[in-house]
């Protein structure tokens, strides 16, 4: 068992197979930055990856992620983690802009991540921004990921205005990966990496879809930063909206966004409070707690089982979790996750209005409503 120096306990073992939504907060950017590299490392080792069978992770850019990068770097170097079996998606790259371009995404990431780890480069997928076919470069990627049966993690930043990728407001939310008109805030936004210059900016890129994100079969957003809380606001107490389209992520199985305490500076005390004491609960099969889904039932009586592959245990324990946020394991496992939403929040989330129906329609539901609600630009 490891301890990390993050407030951290994963439950490495992923066979989790309820719905699960969650929103972990940590006081800084570094926190959250070890949050989610622990919590790679932990699903990487977890998976046992080999040649024939390697974890495949979207990965994306921006000024969010490069902490996480180089805590991956560090532990990669201190022989804790290999990157020898992992295949790599990046979400986008600018059209048009050099590959060799400092700002490029291609050189932001072998700056930040490929060059110091142990990633072939023939694991490494990053759309070709110079394609002389642009429209068959974007068919090709989706294809690639196709052939490796799906992107098992896709790490994610978000726009200030709520985009993830180069998903701007407006996009539809059944995109896949295409070829995207930057919007005026994104080049603004980006302008600092171009000496402030927004005429350096390129005005087109290509990125992966919605659709492409949604079909991971676990999300990962990094938010941080007062300048996100808007963004987050939207995407996680407003409906699902392509105006946001952060928000589409309400409907996706295994969403999990880490935000640091600037980025819910918009939320609303009362949705704070309740991702946190989810979290102090302790009783999410997949960011920390007992391993709920694999546990057969036992007496109420009997005290909780440590989960068999716990690799880290919370260094900073809640302190004072009120009695009546405990939940007993048993009586846990026999309500729907939805039971423990309160009344309150039930109507803005999907997975709650429809808690009833069992598993099988639950998909067609989620599916359905999608459909509904979607706009195709
Ligand atoms: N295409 C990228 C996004 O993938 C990224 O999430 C966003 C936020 O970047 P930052 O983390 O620098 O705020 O910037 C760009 O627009």
């Amino acid at each position: 068992m490891r301890r990390s120096s993050s407030s951290l306990a994963i439950n490495t073992d992923h066979s989790f197979s309820l719905l699960s939504r969650r929103v972990i907060i940590r006081e800084d950017p570094q926190e959250v930055s070890v949050y989610i590299a622990e919590y790679i490392v932990s699903r990487i080792k977890n998976f046992n990856p080999t040649e024939t069978h390697p974890f495949v992770l979207g990965l994306p850019t921006g000024s969010s992620p490069e902490i996480i990068y180089k805590i991956l770097v560090q532990r990669h170097r201190a022989g804790e983690i290999s990157f020898k079996n992992v295949v790599t998606f990046n979400m986008d790259e600018y059209v048009g802009l050099p590959r060799d371009h400092p700002e490029s995404y291609h050189s932001f990431m072998y700056k930040h991540f490929f060059s110091h780890v142990d990633i072939p480069p023939q694991n490494i997928n990053i759309l070709d921004g110079n394609a002389a076919d642009l429209v068959a470069e974007c068919a090709s990627f989706d294809q690639r990921i196709a052939r490796y049966g799906g992107i098992e993690l896709f790490l994610g930043g978000v726009g200030p205005d709520g985009h993830i990728a180069f998903n701007e407001p407006g996009s539809s939310l059944a995109s896949r990966t295409r070829v995207k008109t930057l919007a005026y805030d994104t080049i603004l936004a980006n302008s600092r990496f171009f000496d402030n210059d927004v005429n350096k900016v390129p005005r087109m890129a290509m990125t992966v879809g919605i659709q492409t994100i949604m079909d991971a079969r676990e999300v990962v957003i990094v938010a941080t930063g007062a300048h996100k809380a808007f963004a987050v606001q939207k995407g996680l107490e407003d409906g699902v909206n392509h105006m946001w389209t952060l928000s589409a992520l309400q409907l996706h199985r295994h969403p999990l966004v880490v935000c640091d305490r600037d980025a819910t500076l918009e939320l609303k005390v009362k949705t704070v409070r309740y991702f946190e004491s989810i979290e102090q609960a302790g009783t999410d099969a997949r960011t920390q707690g007992p391993a709920l889904v694999n546990q057969l039932p036992v007496s109420a009586t009997l005290p909780i089982r440590s989960p068999p592959r716990m690799v880290a245990t919370p260094a900073r324990t809640p302190e004072k979790v009120p009695k009546d946020l405990r939940i007993n394991t048993e009586l846990h496992r026999a309500m729907e996750e939805d039971e423990l939403t309160p009344d309150s929040m039930s109507s803005r989330m999907v997975d709650s209005a429809i808690g009833g129906l069992d598993g099988t329609l639950k998909n067609d539901l989620i599916f359905d409503r999608m459909g509904a609600r979607m706009t195709t630009l």
